[in-house]
């Protein structure tokens, strides 16, 4: 009960480790509003939640989150209007696309950048809010580069930068909002197979089986853990620009940079 009153968004929020974020929001008596892009798979995850949590719990919005006046206007006023207010925002959505890799840019990094901005004006100080956390979702292949996905790569490093970024301006801005970032290895989700279809992958498609090999490697984790990290980042308020990892080998750990000299 740990959460109860507050009021979250995830986008991506329908399947995967975003649906597995919300019902442990849900388990924790956080309001969640579920902002994903398909209609069906939300509609489908508002039901079972309803009949899990009972209603009123939580809202579908269907919203691609690279359409920035939908993302403003849709899933951020809309959760804002019918909740009451936002504390926790977790930028979930993300795809696998080497083909229409500008597609690619546009969810994973862009609309991460757009949803924090968002979110901090639901919820930092400088625009009089009550303050909160936000958490952007990148992955270990910012730390092991994948050859079989170089711009999603590029994406996840870059949701790394931003957010630590972030959490400093956080900090040196008084905004009263914790920002984190989330790295988890392979996840038994649909995103996960797309790697063996070309329609994702385009000519990388063909190291599919070396992909498959480093999965075999390292390990596939299931979305539980990754959500049961997302709550260690909401409610550890010592937690702020935190680099979470989330790896079969060492389970849940932080990624420490060395101290950067002059
Ligand atoms: N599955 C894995 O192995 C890993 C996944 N991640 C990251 O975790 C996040 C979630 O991935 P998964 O749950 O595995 O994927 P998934 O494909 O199972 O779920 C992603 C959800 O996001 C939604 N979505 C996609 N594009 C959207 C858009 N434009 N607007 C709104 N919603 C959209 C989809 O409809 C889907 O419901 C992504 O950012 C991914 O890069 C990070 C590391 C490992
Ligand atoms: C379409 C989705 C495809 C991939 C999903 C994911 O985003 C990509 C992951 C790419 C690489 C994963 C690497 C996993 C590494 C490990 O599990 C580590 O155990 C490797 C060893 C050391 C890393 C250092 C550390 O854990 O601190």
């Amino acid at each position: 009960m740990a959460l109860m009153g507050r009021v979250a968004l995830v986008t991506g929020g329908a399947q995967g480790i975003g649906r597995a974020a919300v019902e442990a929001l849900m388990r924790s008596a956080a309001k969640v509003s579920v902002v994903d892009v398909n209609q069906d798979c939300g509609d489908a995850c508002k039901s079972e939640l309803d009949a899990e949590f009972g209603g009123g719990s939580c809202a579908f919005i269907q919203c691609d989150v690279t359409d920035g006046d939908a993302l403003r206007a849709d899933a951020f006023q809309k959760t804002a209007d019918m909740f009451g207010r936002l504390d926790i925002v977790i930028n979930n959505a993300g795809i696998n696309n080497e083909k229409n890799w500008e597609k690619t840019i546009g969810v994973n990094l862009t609309s991460v950048i757009k949803g924090t901005y968002l979110g901090l004006e639901h919820m930092s100080r400088e625009y009089g809010k009550q303050g909160g956390t936000i958490i952007n979702v990148s992955s270990m292949a910012a730390f092991m580069h994948s050859p079989h996905q170089p711009v999603y790569t590029a994406t996840k490093h870059g949701v790394i930068g931003f957010t630590r970024a972030m959490a400093d301006a956080s900090v040196l801005g008084n905004y009263g909002v914790r920002i984190n970032v989330l790295c988890p290895a392979f996840v038994d989700t649909p995103l996960l197979h797309s790697v063996e279809e070309e329609d994702n992958m385009g000519k990388f498609v063909k190291f599919k089986e070396d992909f498959k090999r480093t999965m075999d490697k390292f390990g596939v984790l299931q979305p539980s853990l990754i959500a049961d990290g997302m709550m260690r980042l909401i409610t550890d308020a010592a937690l702020n620009g935190a680099v979470m990892k989330i790896t079969c080998s060492k389970g849940i750990h932080f990624h420490t940079y060395e101290p950067m000299s002059a």
